[in-house]
């Protein structure tokens, strides 16, 4: 089992050491999806990392794990966001007091998702904005959108009626 580890110890060990919590190898692959590299890695994300290297958490990009679920999507879950049927993705409605409460709060957040690039499919009319966040290119759930949703939250909050 070691001497799978040497390889990725060598190309990322910096990384590891200062406890960057990424797991960029993919399990038998040929090719370090991280940083291009090619070599005979396996997944960090296994028992003998979490138990060298401490809790893992996924890359802000990935598919959330199970646990990051019970952890972080669950209290977005009891404050007013809810799952979409048929999709990984969460949905909550924002209302205001007028549309220009709405429009400023949909302003602030198209600069935040800009600076993200990564992007709210929203609904807007009057005073409510419906917004839905998945991420696109894992077709589910990341932590950008719970990074996003509690943006929306806190930008939300001064401007309720
Ligand atoms: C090409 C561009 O990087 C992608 O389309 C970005 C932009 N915004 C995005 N927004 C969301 N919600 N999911 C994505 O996967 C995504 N990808």
């Amino acid at each position: 089992m070691i001497s799978y580890l040497l390889p990725l110890i060598r190309a990322h060990g910096q990384r590891l050491l200062s406890g960057v919590p990424q797991h960029p190898l993919k399990k038998l692959s040929r090719q370090c999806s991280y940083c291009g590299k090619s070599g005979r890695f396996v997944s960090i994300q296994s028992d003998l990392y979490s138990r060298s290297f401490g809790k893992m958490t996924s890359p802000l990009g990935n598919l959330l794990t199970e646990d990051e679920r019970t952890e972080v999507l669950s209290p977005l879950l009891s404050s007013g966001w809810s799952m979409v049927e048929g999709r990984d993705a969460i949905y909550k409605e924002f209302i205001f007091k007028n549309f220009n409460e709405a429009w400023g709060f949909m302003n602030r957040v198209a600069l935040q998702a800009e600076k993200m690039d990564h992007h709210p499919e929203w609904f807007n009319v009057y005073n409510k904005v419906n917004v839905t966040l998945a991420s696109h290119d894992v077709k589910g759930l990341s932590q950008r959108d719970i990074k996003l949703a509690k943006f929306m939250d806190r930008v939300a909050a001064p401007a309720k009626p």
